[in-house]
C-alpha cells in the first residue's frame, strides 16, 4: 500500500538541457527524497502534461525554445492556479524575477544558487501544497460537521475544540498512504491517536508497535526488517520483521525522535524506496503498511541542530498533528475525572467513589507536567487508598505538592518578579489585595478553600478579607 513516490503529487522539472534536468533531478531525489519526478524538455508538451492531471508543482526555466518560460507561467496560472510554479532560471535579472513572481510564481532561483536553497525553496512549496490539500480535507469535514467514525476515537474522552480538530484531521488523511507524525508532551495520549488512524484506514493487519527508543542501529534493523537463518552469530532461526508483522496493517514507531542517524536513514530508505532487505537476505521485499510515528520531542528544533535527517523529517511530516498538553485543555478536566475513576474503580475492583466538590477546580491549578498519565496515576493512586464513600481531596493535594517539591530546580532560581515594577501607578494595598483575591477566586473556580491554598491563607482568613471587601464596596 505504500508507494515508493513522494509526494504525492508530480513535480513537473522543465528545461531544454537535459543535463540540468539530469542533474536537478539528482538532487531532488538524493537531499530531499523528492522522487515523484517528470522531466520534460519541449516546453510545447507542458501544457498537455499538465491537462493530464496528477502534476502539483512544476519547476520552470525560463530560456527555452518554441515557448519561453513566461509564456507558460501565465499559461499554467490562468489554466492551472492550483499548480505552483517554481522559476529556475540562469538569468540573474531582478527585474525579470520580479515579472515572474507577479506572474504568480511561488519562488524564483537562479541555477548557480546554491543547491542547498533550491531544494528549500522546492520543499517549502511541496509542504504549503501538502498543508493546502489536507485543509481543503478538513475544512470540508468540518463543514459537514460530525465525525463520520466517531467509534474510532470511543477511548479518546475529550470535548475540547482542538482536540476535535485533530479527529476530523485524522479521518480526513486516514487513507494515505504517506506517513503521519503524532507530536506533543509525554503523556497526552499519542498512542490512543495512533490507534484510532489505524482504526480508520480500514486496514484489515495490524497495529505494531515499536518503541525505538534506545535501540542500537543493528537492533533496530533486525527489529524492523528481520533476518534470515544464520544472518550472523546467533541467529538460528528466521525472524519476521515488525514491517513484515504490520503487512496490510498500520507500524507505529513510537519516540521516532530518539532514532540515531544510520537508523534515519534506513528509515528514509524504506519510506523513499518502499523496499527493504532481511539481514542475511539480498531479495527485497515491500513493505505494505502504513507507517505512524510518535515523538515528544521537537523535530524541527533537532533537525536544525543537525540531529534529525532534514529528509527524513521532510517525509515524515507529510501529516502531522501536535497534540496539545493537558493544561491547556483543562475544560476536559471533569470528563477525565470522571473517565478515570470508573477506570479505577473497576481495575481496584472498588466501588466508585465520589470525588470532593472542587477537585476539578484543584486540578486545574496545577501544569501537569506528566499530563493524562500523571492524572491517571494521581485518581488510581487516590482510589487505591481510599476507603469511605467520597474519595478525599487530600490525596490529590498531597499528589500536586509532592511533584511540585520533585520539579526539577531551575537552573537559576528564577527571582519572583516584581509584577508592579512596571507600573507608573502604583495601585493602594487595599486594590492590590482586591486583584489578587478575585484573580484567585476565578483561578479556583469560586471555591473559597483552593483559593485560599492559591493565597497561602486558610479558608476563614481568605472569608474574612472577602467580607471587608464587601463592606468597603457598600
Ligand atoms: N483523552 C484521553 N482519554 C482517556 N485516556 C487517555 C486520554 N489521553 C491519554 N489517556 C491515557 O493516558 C495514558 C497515556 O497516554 P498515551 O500512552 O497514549 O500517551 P503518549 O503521548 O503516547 O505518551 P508517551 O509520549 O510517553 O509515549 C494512557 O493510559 C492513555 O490511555
Amino acid at each position: 500500500m505504500l508507494p515508493s513516490s513522494y509526494p504525492n503529487f508530480q513535480i513537473l522539472l522543465v528545461d531544454d538541457e537535459p543535463a540540468w534536468l539530469r542533474s536537478l533531478s539528482l538532487t531532488l531525489k538524493s537531499t530531499a527524497g523528492l522522487n515523484n519526478l517528470v522531466t520534460c524538455e519541449d516546453s510545447r508538451e507542458v501544457m498537455g502534461l499538465l491537462e493530464g492531471g496528477g502534476i502539483g508543482l512544476v519547476l520552470l526555466d525560463l530560456t527555452m525554445p518554441h515557448l519561453s518560460g513566461e509564456e507558460l507561467l501565465k499559461k499554467i496560472a490562468e489554466r492551472h492556479p492550483e499548480i505552483a510554479t517554481i522559476v529556475v532560471s540562469g538569468l540573474n535579472q531582478l527585474e525579470t524575477a520580479v515579472r515572474c513572481m507577479k506572474l504568480g510564481a511561488f519562488d524564483y532561483f537562479i541555477k548557480t544558487d546554491e543547491e542547498d536553497r533550491i531544494v528549500g525553496g522546492v520543499l517549502r512549496a511541496v509542504r504549503m501544497l501538502e498543508m493546502q490539500r489536507d485543509y481543503r480535507e478538513m475544512s470540508s469535514r468540518l463543514v459537514s460537521g460530525e465525525l463520520r467514525h466517531p467509534e474510532a476515537f470511543a477511548d479518546i474522552v475529550t470535548a475540547d475544540r482542538g482536540m476535535l480538530a485533530i479527529f476530523s484531521y485524522l479521518e480526513a488523511v486516514a487513507k494515505s498512504p504517506q506517513p503521519l507524525l503524532i507530536t506533543g508532551e509525554s503523556g497526552v495520549g499519542k498512542e490512543l491517536l495512533a490507534r484510532a488512524a489505524h482504526a480508520l484506514s480500514g486496514c484489515r493487519g495490524k497495529l505494531v508497535t515499536v518503541n525505538v527508543a534506545g535501540l542500537d542501529d543493528s537492533v533496530f534493523a533486525d527489529t524492523l526488517f528481520g533476518h534470515l537463518r544464520g544472518a550472523f552469530t546467533g541467529a538460528e532461526a528466521v525472524r519476521k520483521g515488525m514491517v513484515e508483522e504490520a503487512a496490510d496493517g498500520t507500524l507505529f514507531l513510537d519516540e521516532i525522535g530518539d532514532l540515531s542517524i544510520p537508523s534515519q536513514v534506513k528509515l528514509l530508505r524504506l519510506l523513499q524506496e518502499g523496499e527493504y532487505f532481511p539481514l542475511g537476505s539480498d531479495q527485497p521485499k515491500r513493505i505494505k503498511a502504513r507507517v505512524i510515528v510518535a515523538t515528544h520531542q521537537n523535530l524541527a528544533a533537532k533537525e536544525a541542530a543537525g540531529s534529525f535527517r532534514r529528509d527524513l523529517y521532510f517525509r515524515l511530516r507529510t501529516h502531522q498533528v501536535q497534540v496539545p498538553p493537558l493544561r491547556e485543555r483543562k475544560g476536559d478536566l471533569p470528563l477525565l475525572l470522571d473517565h478515570f475513576l470508573t477506570e479505577a474503580a473497576r481495575a481496584l475492583e472498588k466501588k466508585r467513589p465520589t470525588p470532593p466538590k472542587g477537585l476539578a477546580q484543584f486540578l486545574a491549578t496545577y501544569s501537569f507536567p506528566g499530563n493524562l498519565r500523571e492524572l491517571r496515576a494521581m485518581v488510581y493512586d487516590a482510589v487505591s487508598v481510599h476507603r469511605d464513600r467520597m474519595l478525599s481531596m487530600e490525596s490529590f493535594v498531597k499528589a500536586v505538592e509532592r511533584a511540585q517539591g520533585e520539579a526539577p530546580p531551575a537552573a537559576e532560581p528564577a527571582p519572583r518578579q516584581n509584577p508592579f515594577a512596571g507600573f507608573a501607578e502604583l495601585p493602594t494595598f487595599t486594590e492590590a489585595a482586591s486583584f489578587l483575591v478575585q484573580e484567585a477566586l476565578e483561578r479556583a473556580g469560586g471555591n473559597q478553600t483552593l483559593a485560599g491554598r492559591l493565597l497561602g491563607i486558610s479558608q476563614p482568613a481568605l472569608n474574612k478579607r472577602l467580607k471587608m471587601m464587601r463592606n468597603q464596596q457598600a
